[in-house]
């Protein structure tokens, strides 16, 4: 198992496919992109089904979840997904998408054996999207959604980052809208992994903020029918339900101490958080020849060693290196 020094378990594999991305969000890269990782280093698709296969045999993973950069820009991914659908115990397989081209793709990830899909959306505005994203791929986005639900892999959630000034407006909209269409929607703190360091404490929408907006249009109600676990959601019912409506404060209420995930990055890395400043180097232990036990004794080191937490409030808080896109976010 993937113990850690807290008594923390991680049982949620983060995979990222690739640090590429087909949008350039401005809370997450710059407008002209970035040094992409070099494709030597990058993990091949029998690599990484076989860390996903060792993580879920003999490591006790559960949930593995393909993210990036854009993973539905990796080649691979529907035979990476039958390839781990077919693993015992089979875990549960999801998406972390911005949903271009996920229309095209949709059928084929749920007859690979995906199970669902979060896609990110952050404004109901083509032009907004735009600005946003530095791309015109609205209507895009809006097709993989619709493709998502209706080829089930469902539940699908919404994940949404609020600007300040450019689309902060826009909260109680994009909520009523979710509900209309059965979509899931989570609001997201914005977090200081940008590739730019634009990121600042007081610039960011709070989860205050953002329920306070909710309220002047809805009534929330904190959930109380399931536990919520390790999930970084915390989540309201909206009018007495059966919608809801979650917000992912990891920066004002963060929720490290049910922490239960481990990440592989696209080269092949180990990283017991979202804001490690180390990594444990599983592509070459892998290519020098160890074995599944060997790889299992490194990754299982590589987590002991977990922080309590992100620590993005302590005065002495570093950015890690890697930007969020190279990460998997
Ligand atoms: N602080 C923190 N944020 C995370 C973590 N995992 C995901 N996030 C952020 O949460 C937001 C939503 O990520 P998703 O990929 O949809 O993952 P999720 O919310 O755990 O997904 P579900 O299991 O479907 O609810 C993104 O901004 C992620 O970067 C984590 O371990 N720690
Ligand atoms: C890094 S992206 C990778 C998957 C895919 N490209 C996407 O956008 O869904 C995963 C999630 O991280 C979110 N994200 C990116 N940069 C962020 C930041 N600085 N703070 C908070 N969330 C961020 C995105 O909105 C997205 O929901
Ligand atoms: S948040 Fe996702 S879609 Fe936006 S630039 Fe980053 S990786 Fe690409
Ligand atoms: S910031 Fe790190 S410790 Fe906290 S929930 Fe995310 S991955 Fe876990």
């Amino acid at each position: 198992m993937l113990l850690d020094t807290f008594g923390r378990q991680a049982v949620d594999l983060r995979v990222s496919l690739t640090d590429r991305c087909n949008l350039r969000c401005t809370y997450c890269m710059p407008e002209q992109g970035l040094q992409w990782l070099a494709k030597p280093t990058l993990l091949t698709d029998e690599e990484i089904v076989r860390l996903v296969g060792l993580a879920v045999r003999e490591l006790g993973i559960r949930e593995v979840r393909f993210t990036g950069g854009e993973p539905l820009l990796r080649p691979g991914l529907v035979s990476i997904v039958a390839a781990c659908a077919e693993l015992e115990p089979r875990p549960e397989l999801s998406l972390t998408t911005n949903g271009v081209g996920l229309a095209r793709t949709a059928e084929a990830l749920k007859a690979a054996g995906l199970d669902r899909v979060n896609v990110s959306l952050d404004t109901l505005d083509a032009e907004t999207f735009h600005t946003l994203t530095r791309r015109q791929r609205h209507q895009d986005v809006l097709d993989g959604l619709a493709a998502a639900e209706s080829a089930g892999l469902t539940p699908v959630k919404i994940n949404t980052v609020l600007m300040r000034g450019v689309n902060d407006h826009e909260a109680a909209d994009l909520l009523a809208w979710t509900l209309d269409h059965g979509y899931q929607l989570r609001f997201i703190e914005q977090m200081p992994l940008d590739a730019q360091h634009g990121w600042t404490r007081d610039g960011m929408v709070t989860a205050a903020e953002i329920l306070e907006r909710l309220g002047e249009r809805f009534t929330l109600t904190p959930e109380q029918s399931a536990a919520r676990g390790a999930a970084p959601a915390e989540r309201w019912v909206v009018d007495g339900g059966p919608g809801t409506v979650g917000v992912i404060a990891s920066v004002t209420r963060p929720f490290c101490r049910a922490c239960d995930r481990t990440r592989l990055t696209a080269d092949g890395q180990v990283r017991d958080c979202l804001f490690a400043t180390g990594e444990t180097d599983l592509r070459t232990a892998l290519r020098d020849g160890a074995d599944d036990a060997e790889l299992a004794a490194l990754w299982r080191a590589a987590m002991w060693g977990k922080k309590a937490g992100a620590g993005i409030d302590d005065p002495e808080f570093h950015q890690p290196e890697r930007p969020m896109s190279a990460i998997g976010g």
